[in-house]
């Protein structure tokens, strides 16, 4: 049986890889943090490791980006995609008003994953102005806090389940500023994942340019171009050595064996770029996985 390192139960992760891996024993290991979530296959001791690496409100979640980059060096195996539906959770006792509705104003501290809070500002703004914001390593750890401290009039930003889980109310459900909002997932991992196939197959890798190379990034572009190959991200990330380095982010909608893959990077090379290969995976949208 596989063995999986997550973020806790009831986080949007947990949620999002029990999709993924629907009808399947798996043996789940929970961390409270994403660097103990990486290491744990880095170490051997899981098989893969879950990581949020996007969101439609957020963007890139930098930290994940980085761990991948720069912190290990484990082949992505999968993507696939889930809704990320945060709700308000805390103790509807705590935050009744005179007519027993809830009255935000009661909660004096509202308790989440960074992630989360960011898809949630204008909701904080306008309905929670006053309650202190404090970061947790999970959304479920931020609900886990508040289950913890009863009494204290504190609230956290996570999933239905783990609301459930804890024994806790939802005090307003779906609370994030824009409907639609998915988190895009990897499976790192040294084997292949082969739970289910997809037709689509998507490559990633990074290219670091040579310095005093004017156009070089319209080079490496032009020979993706010319071949038709279709980029479906491309971000640049500071390299960490020199102020001003960079390196690029490339998502590619082609599998690194399909034939002109292999040329556009060798041309890449001949540039004098670096190209390393963060992986090649089956993609799987929300609805594939239903
Ligand atoms: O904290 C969680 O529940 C996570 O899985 C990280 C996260 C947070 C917000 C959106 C997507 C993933």
């Amino acid at each position: 049986m596989k063995t999986i390192a997550v973020l806790p139960a009831g986080s949007v992760s947990d949620e999002a890889v029990k999709r993924l891996f629907a009808g399947e024993q798996m043996n789940w290991k929970h961390h409270r943090l994403i660097a103990d979530v990486f290491m744990s296959t880095v170490n051997g001791v899981s098989d893969y490791s879950v990581v949020p690496i996007e969101n439609t409100i957020e963007g890139s979640v930098n930290l994940h980006v980085d761990w991948l980059v720069h912190e290990v060096d484990m082949p992505i195996q999968a993507e696939w995609v889930y809704p990320s539906i945060q709700n308000l959770i805390g103790r509807s006792s705590e935050a009744a008003g005179e007519d027993g509705s809830i009255d935000f104003s009661k909660i004096k501290k509202v308790i989440s994953h960074p992630v989360a809070i960011a898809q949630c500002l204008q909701f904080l703004r306008s309905e929670l102005p006053h309650a202190e914001i404090e970061t947790a390593g999970s959304t479920s750890e931020g609900v886990k806090i508040v289950k913890e401290n009863p009494g204290e009039g504190w609230a956290a930003i996570g999933t239905m389940t783990a609301a459930d889980n804890n024994g806790l109310d939802v005090l307003s459900q779906g609370i994030t500023d824009h409907d639609n909002n998915f988190t895009r997932f990897l499976l790192v991992g040294r084997e292949p994942f082969t739970v289910r196939q997809s037709d689509k197959q998507k490559t990633s890798i990074l290219i670091t340019l040579p310095e005093d190379f004017p156009g070089a990034l319209h080079q490496v572009l032009a020979a993706f171009a010319w071949r038709k190959i279709n980029l479906t991200k491309i971000e640049s990330r500071p390299t960490k050595k020199k102020l001003g380095n960079y390196y690029f982010y490339i998502d590619i909608d082609m599998a690194l064996d399909t034939v002109l893959l292999p040329s556009a990077l060798g041309e890449i090379e001949a540039l004098g770029c670096q190209v390393r290969i963060l992986g090649s995976y089956p993609s799987f949208t929300y609805e594939q996985l239903q």
